[in-house]
């Protein structure tokens, strides 16, 4: 595929040196390891090498969702990749699925939720926030289908009708003070992931929904990554150790 003016390519010289650029003439890419004129790479192909102007080689590749999501500006905590794919998953996330989300905090479920072909709706308390994750959206071109809500998840049943949303993601603050009015605006069996960051509040959350949803699992995604050394290969010494826990609940109609 070729590299047009305006296309997104992820420069990619090594794992610390990787970077998702705009192509656009009179622009240029520079790191420690030298520069790349943007506009040479328009007519190009991705998979290609180029040198930079130091002469390391650097790839073109086509941006994942992953180098997209690692790109943003992160003014809060963030659901990572590992967990905010399984999350999708296990909620049967997909085009035309119509997604409740709170908080918006970074945008990364807001991200993933439009990667999918959700329709997103997404509320957050704080305007600085929805601006950095409305910026992080619109840079790659996600935002499409998101609606952003400057409101507490509180109030989400205030500002849609009753059983609205096919599945909803919920990472804020006090999880058990939203789930009357998460309940009202959700169809009747679907599912919601809670992200939580202690078994504490895991306990908590199970005692708040009861009669509203039933609890299905709690869980933790441990990745490790491993270093791929001929006759040496083991586990990396250092990487992320802990994120949070994740709780999946189905609404049912008790009454
Ligand atoms: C940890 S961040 C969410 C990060 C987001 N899941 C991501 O992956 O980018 C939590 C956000 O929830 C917001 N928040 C807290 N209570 C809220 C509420 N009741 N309604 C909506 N947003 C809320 C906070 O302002 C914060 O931005």
């Amino acid at each position: 595929m070729n590299i047009e003016e305006g296309s997104l390519v992820l420069i990619y010289i090594d794992r610390k040196r990787k970077k998702i650029v705009r192509v656009e003439r009179g622009r240029e890419y520079a790191s420690d390891r030298g520069k790349i004129d943007l506009s040479e790479l328009i007519g190009r192909r991705y998979g290609e090498v180029v040198e930079t102007s130091l002469g390391f080689k650097a790839y073109l590749l086509m941006p994942t969702l992953e180098d997209i999501l690692y790109s943003f500006s992160r003014r809060t905590q963030v659901i990572y990749p590992k967990d905010v794919a399984l999350m999708a998953i296990k909620l049967g996330a997909g085009k035309g699925k119509r997604c409740l989300e709170g908080g918006t905090g970074s945008g990364f479920v807001t991200a993933t939720l439009s990667w999918f072909g959700c329709e997103v709706h997404t509320f957050e308390v704080r305007r600085e926030h929805l601006e950095t994750a409305r910026l992080n959206l619109r840079k790659f071109g996600l935002n499409e289908n998101v609606t952003f809500v400057k409101a507490s998840l509180k109030e989400v049943a205030e500002v849609y009708p009753k059983e609205y949303f096919d599945l909803a993601i919920i990472d804020v603050g006090d999880p058990w003070k939203v789930i009357d009015s998460v309940w009202e605006v959700l169809k009747g069996g679907s599912s919601v992931a809670f992200w939580v960051p202690t078994f504490n509040q895991l306990e908590k959350l199970k005692a708040a929904i009861r009669g509203k949803f039933i609890w299905i699992e709690a869980l933790e995604v441990s990745e490790r990554r491993l270093k791929v050394e001929e006759g040496a290969t083991r586990p990396e010494q250092f990487g992320i150790t802990f994120t949070g826990y994740m709780a999946i609940v189905r609404k049912v109609n008790n009454k």
